[in-house]
C-alpha cells in the first residue's frame, strides 16, 4: 500500500467513527448548543460572517447567525463546481433557499460577499485546531484563497463529542483559529 493510499484510509475511518459520535451527540441534544457560539460572535458585530445551514447532524449555528444578521451581513456557503472554492451568498433569516449541490439549501437569489469570520462545520476536531470535513477540500480550499488575500478567521462549531486525539493530517488541512462547542470555547495552542 502506498503512503497515500494508507492517509485516505485512516481519513475514511476517521470520518466513519466521527459521524457516529455526531449523531449520538446530535440525539442527545435538546438543540440548544449555539449559545457559546453567540457569545464568542458578539464580540465581532457587523464583521462579514459565514454561516452554514445544517445538514444531517450538524450542530445548528442558526440562532447566533440570526443574531448576527441584526448587526451585520451574514453568509452560507455556495458550492459553485467540485475543486473549486466555496463562495459565500447573502442570509437573512426567514429569506427563500433551495437545495444545493450535495443537500444543503442556498439562497434562491445569490448576492456574494467575502467573510471576514467563518463558522466552520466539520466530524472532528482535535484542540490544536486540525479539522476533519466531508472530504471534498471546500473549506480547506477556501480558506486558503481567503488567507492568500488577507487574515480570515476559521471557528470550528461542533459538539464537544467530536473531539479526536488526532486526526490523519494533510499539507492542505487548514487550521481552525478558534472552536466552539456547545459547552467550551477552545484556543488552539501552536
Ligand atoms: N451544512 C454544510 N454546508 C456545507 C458544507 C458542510 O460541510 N456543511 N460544505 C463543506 O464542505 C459544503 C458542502 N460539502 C459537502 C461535501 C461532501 C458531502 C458529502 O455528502 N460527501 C459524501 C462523501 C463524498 C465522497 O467522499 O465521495 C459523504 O459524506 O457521504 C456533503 C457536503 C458547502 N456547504
Ligand atoms: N488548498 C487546496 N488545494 C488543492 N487541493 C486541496 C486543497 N485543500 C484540499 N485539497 C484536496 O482536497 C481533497 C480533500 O481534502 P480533505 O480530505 O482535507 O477534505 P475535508 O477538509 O475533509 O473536506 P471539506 O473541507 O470539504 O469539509 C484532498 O485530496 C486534498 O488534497
Amino acid at each position: 500500500m502506498t503512503a497515500h493510499q494508507d492517509l485516505a484510509l485512516r481519513k475514511r475511518a476517521a470520518r466513519a467513527e466521527a459521524a457516529l459520535r455526531r449523531k449520538e451527540a446530535h440525539a442527545a441534544d435538546a438543540g440548544a448548543g449555539a449559545g457559546m457560539l453567540s457569545s464568542v460572535l458578539a464580540g465581532y458585530r457587523g464583521v462579514p460572517l459565514s454561516g452554514y445551514m445544517p445538514i444531517r447532524s450538524e450542530i445548528d449555528p442558526l440562532p447566533a447567525m440570526a443574531e448576527a444578521a441584526a448587526h451585520g451581513p451574514v453568509a452560507i456557503p455556495v458550492i459553485e463546481a467540485p475543486g473549486a472554492p466555496l463562495r459565500f451568498a447573502r442570509w437573512e433569516p426567514d429569506m427563500a433557499l433551495v437545495p444545493g449541490a450535495f443537500g444543503a439549501l442556498v439562497p434562491e437569489a445569490a448576492e456574494f460577499l467575502t467573510p471576514e469570520i467563518l463558522i466552520v462545520p466539520l466530524l472532528a476536531f482535535t484542540r490544536s485546531g486540525h479539522r476533519l470535513g466531508y472530504g471534498g477540500g471546500f473549506y480547506d480550499r477556501t480558506l486558503e484563497a481567503l488567507r492568500a488575500a488577507r487574515p480570515a478567521y476559521a471557528i470550528g462549531f461542533a459538539y464537544g463529542a467530536q473531539e479526536a486525539g488526532e486526526i490523519p493530517l494533510e499539507p492542505t488541512d487548514a487550521p481552525l483559529d478558534l472552536i466552539v462547542t456547545e459547552r467550551e470555547i477552545i484556543t488552539p495552542a501552536r
